[in-house]
């Protein structure tokens, strides 16, 4: 498993080693150690799949009870996965980082508490599965505007399937600090 930081250094990109035979492929999605090894101590609880339609934007969502870590792979197309920083103390708050994970090249995105997250879908379909490092908790639950122009965030779809839900979600600037990291 290859770590790589992104440009803010606390969100990772994994690189699973893919054995490749004639009957196909394998690989290891997740083992704790790898986390532990970049200083990382977190138990995940929950995984989550969602499949979604090309052009599909799902976020960006948050939660300040019980906050979550999560750890993004793609079963089936390819996404852009985004993770914008909502800690009010850090540099790169209102920043994210944005990544394509696909079925195909296999990378997986590590966003620590603190971030909200979104993706968009790039191809026909997605299947989008997740680990979490705590349970959902719906009135824990917040959003941020996926098309919040303080953000710019390019989510290379055109006429994007939303949920009336995420259409109505604020902008960061409308988010009081209780909301947020
Ligand atoms: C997130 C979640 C949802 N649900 C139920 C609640 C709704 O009845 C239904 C769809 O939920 P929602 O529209 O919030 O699903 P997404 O828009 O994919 O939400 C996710 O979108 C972004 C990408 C995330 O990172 C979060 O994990 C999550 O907020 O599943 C559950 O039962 N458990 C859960 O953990």
């Amino acid at each position: 498993m290859q770590i790589t930081e992104t440009e803010i250094s606390e969100v990772l990109l994994f690189e699973p080693k893919v054995y490749r035979d004639d009957r196909g492929f394998f690989l290891e999605t997740y083992r704790e150690k790898h986390l532990k090894k970049v200083g990382i101590d977190i138990h995940f609880v929950q995984d989550n799949l969602s499949k979604s339609q090309q052009g599909t934007v799902r976020g960006l969502h948050y939660q300040i009870e019980q906050p979550q870590d999560k750890l993004i792979m793609v079963m089936e197309g390819r996404i852009l996965d985004v993770a914008v920083d909502l800690r009010r103390s850090s540099s790169t708050f209102g920043k994210y980082v944005a990544r394509e994970l696909s079925s195909d090249n296999k990378h997986q995105m590590f966003i620590p508490k603190g971030f909200a997250h979104g993706f968009s879908v790039l191809s026909n379909n997605a299947l989008v599965y997740y680990k979490c490092s705590d349970y959902y908790c719906p009135e824990g639950e917040y959003g941020l505007f996926w098309n919040d122009p303080s953000l710019n965030i390019d989510w290379q779809v055109t006429d994007p399937v939303i949920s009336e839900k995420d259409q109505n979600q604020p902008k960061i600037s409308e988010i009081s600090k209780e909301f947020l990291f």
